[in-house]
């Protein structure tokens, strides 16, 4: 990837050029496609997956059937083994069956008899980030067994992050008897359904997965009979992995490291829509009408780059207000579009810089730090999806 690095020369005040700007933007695309080949959710048959030999401990019996019998599952419950699953609430955690009706095992209280289940597994897991777009080793954890009944069901909702590195979430379907219980993924005003084995009349007779990346909303919808039960894993880069710009200041953040997720395919999609196909960008550079205004900028500051992103912001997406440099990690790591940070001295009127941040991390040219530090020194804004 090669810097982008996009100097407002302010020698010009009007030399904010929209072309240039969409020029570099379309490199950004470009050098993005191979690395956003897949999709923000993927699923299906998991015919490489063993019947893992799986015990509810203190659920009552024996190895859960393949396919998973509705009994066994009604047992747990009534053991007292599986507990009401709750759902974030802001900071709380809270439980109400009209958001959520489903149960839960912790991992602790699993058994898996069944040697052969983590490799196969590590495959699926493979084939799951691969269909996802995201290169390199990830790592399942299992986050919880979910039981639903009839009327289970979890409302759209978008799952929290588990720690540093984690982008994805991993559902594998066990194969039991059930109709509705699908699994909707939402995603740029696109939809992926996975219904697993759910509504078919063959019997299951092999788990079913489905992989989203965490942030997508998705909601499942009630079972409408039978029993549902799934096994939900958190898919994460390795710290080894994420360790992308060598800064371990940023990887102690865990924020700068977050792989090629959801937002880079927004911003693909995004930056495409926004600049046209590329090529076009440069054919902007006589087209005087497409520049901002010279009175559309504002003073010689960083406030003039900001004036010009507002100008350059697409239809169906807006500017979130300026803030310091302190909070921007934070801000980028959950902005689903591009992040511009945008730096200048006021105390110097020249020049005034702008860094593209894009991928989770920043791709910039180290200018003059001493700009970075300091109150007033700094602000960014960042553009993202309405
Ligand atoms: O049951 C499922 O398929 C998904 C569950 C879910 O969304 C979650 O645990 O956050
Ligand atoms: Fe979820």
């Amino acid at each position: 990837m090669s810097y982008c690095y996009i100097n407002y020369d302010s020698g010009d005040n009007n030399c904010i050029d929209r072309s240039y700007v969409a020029e570099r933007l379309c490199d950004i695309a470009n050098n993005l496609t191979p690395a956003v080949a897949g999709h923000f959710a993927a699923g299906g048959p998991a015919a490489g997956l063993p019947n893992p030999l799986l015990r509810v401990v203190g659920g009552g019996g024996d190895y859960l059937g393949w396919p998973v019998g509705g009994a066994q599952v009604d047992a747990a419950i009534a053991a007292g083994a599986a507990t009401r699953a709750p759902y974030g609430l802001g900071e709380a955690t809270v439980t109400n069956a009209v958001v959520r009706d489903s149960w839960k095992v912790l991992p602790g209280q699993l058994t898996w008899d069944n040697p052969a289940w983590d490799g196969a597994l590590q495959a699926l897991v493979r084939e799951a980030a691969a269909a996802l777009g995201v290169p390199g080793p990830v790592t399942a954890a299992l986050h919880n067994l979910l039981l639903y009944r009839l009327g289970g069901h979890f409302a759209a909702h978008t799952d929290t992050e588990k720690g540093a590195g984690m982008f994805a979430t991993l559902v594998v379907t066990l194969p039991s008897v059930f109709t509705g219980g699908r699994l909707l993924v939402r995603h740029n005003g696109e939809e992926e359904t996975f219904a697993g084995y759910a509504d078919r009349s063959e019997v299951p007779t092999a788990p079913y997965w489905a992989a989203y990346y965490s942030d997508c909303e998705h909601e499942v919808t009630p079972v409408t009979g039978g029993h549902r039960v799934v096994l939900v894993y958190n898919l994460t880069r390795p710290p080894a992995d994420r360790d992308s710009d060598g800064d371990p200041a940023n990887d102690a953040e865990g924020v700068l490291s977050t792989p090629p997720v959801r937002k880079e395919l927004t911003t693909i999609l995004t930056l495409r829509g926004w600049l046209g196909a590329p090529g076009q960008a440069n054919s902007d550079s006589d087209d005087d009408a497409s520049r901002p205004a010279a009175a559309d900028l504002g003073p010689p500051s960083w406030v003039r780059g900001t004036a010009a992103v507002r100008a350059l912001t697409p239809e169906g997406m807006e500017m979130v207000p300026s803030g310091n440099d302190g909070d921007l990690p934070t801000r980028w790591y959950r902005t689903y579009g591009l992040v511009v940070a945008l730096a200048g001295a006021p105390n110097r009127a020249d020049p005034t810089y702008g860094w593209y941040f894009v991928r989770g991390r920043e791709e910039r040219e180290y200018g003059d730090t001493a700009q970075w530090s300091g109150p007033g020194h700094t602000a960014w804004t960042t553009v993202v999806r309405k």
